[in-house]
């Protein structure tokens, strides 16, 4: 994947099934996004990309926050995920499974909201909600946590967890905190550079050697009480 005579993604190569997170890290620039973009068919790139038994549902790709602002209601935005599917008329079904989307998000309450007045956070929910009215086969999120408090961190991976498990979707996260990644993805991919350096397990793929080649810190592990490995940066090595 190239920008003019920059290649921002090479050598890289992996499959995900449906039914699993696999969570993409990687320092800034490393080419998360462009991946995603790439995968999601919005990004012109050499190689392959093979979706199988997609069986006629979509792909859906929630870009990283672009402040998107319009006069459009939360309710409006969140039917827009079903364009292809409402008329000139919008059924009263159409209505009622988005404002599920938005109650399985916990926003239902923003409905009559106008998306231009919400919050950085809220607004990345609502988008999210407009993807889960498709109801697609896969889900492509670049940093969908970015914005969130600590609280909503953990329920939207809990529910892209529950999504995946429950209903057989492929779930993609660009995401930046590697505890929550480890927490709640099946799998970690770790790009540097554009290139894939590591992919497996999160008990396998975090250590503190990978978090000195790829981010530059000494890091320790610790294990919790409950047995979670979390990675403690402690020192800058460059
Ligand atoms: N539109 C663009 N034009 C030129 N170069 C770009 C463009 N978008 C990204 N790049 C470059 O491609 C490389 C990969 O960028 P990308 O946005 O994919 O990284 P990322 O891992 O998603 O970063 P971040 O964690 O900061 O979001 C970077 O070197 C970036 O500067």
């Amino acid at each position: 994947m190239r920008y003019g005579a920059h290649r921002a993604v090479r050598e890289v190569s992996f499959s995900a099934r449906g039914g699993e997170v696999l969570a993409l890290l990687g320092p800034n620039g490393s080419g998360k996004s462009s991946l995603l973009r790439a995968a999601a068919g919005l990004l012109r790139h050499e190689g392959r990309v093979a979706w199988d038994g997609l069986a006629g549902k979509g792909i859906g790709f929630l870009p990283q926050d672009n402040g998107a602002r319009t006069a459009l209601t939360v309710l409006e935005t969140v039917l827009l995920g079903r364009l292809r599917a409402l008329g000139m008329r919008v059924a009263e079904a159409e209505v009622t499974r988005a404002i599920a989307a938005l109650d399985r998000l916990g926003i239902a309450g923003l409905a009559p909201r106008l998306l231009g007045e919400l919050s950085g956070g809220q607004r990345q929910m609502v988008f999210l909600a407009q993807l889960l009215c498709a109801e697609p086969a896969a889900l492509l999120l670049d940093e969908p946590t970015s914005a969130l408090d600590l609280r909503n961190q953990f329920e939207l991976l809990g529910l892209l967890r529950r999504l995946a498990r429950e209903h057989g979707l492929l779930v993609i996260v660009a995401i930046h905190d590697l505890n929550a990644a480890a927490a709640f993805a099946d799998r970690l991919a770790v790009l540097r550079e554009g290139r894939l350096v590591a992919t497996g397990a999160p008990d396998f793929v975090l250590t503190p050697r990978l978090m000195a080649e790829v981010y530059g810190l000494e890091a320790e592990v610790c294990v919790s009480p409950t047995g979670r490995r979390v990675m403690l940066p402690v020192a800058a090595l460059r």
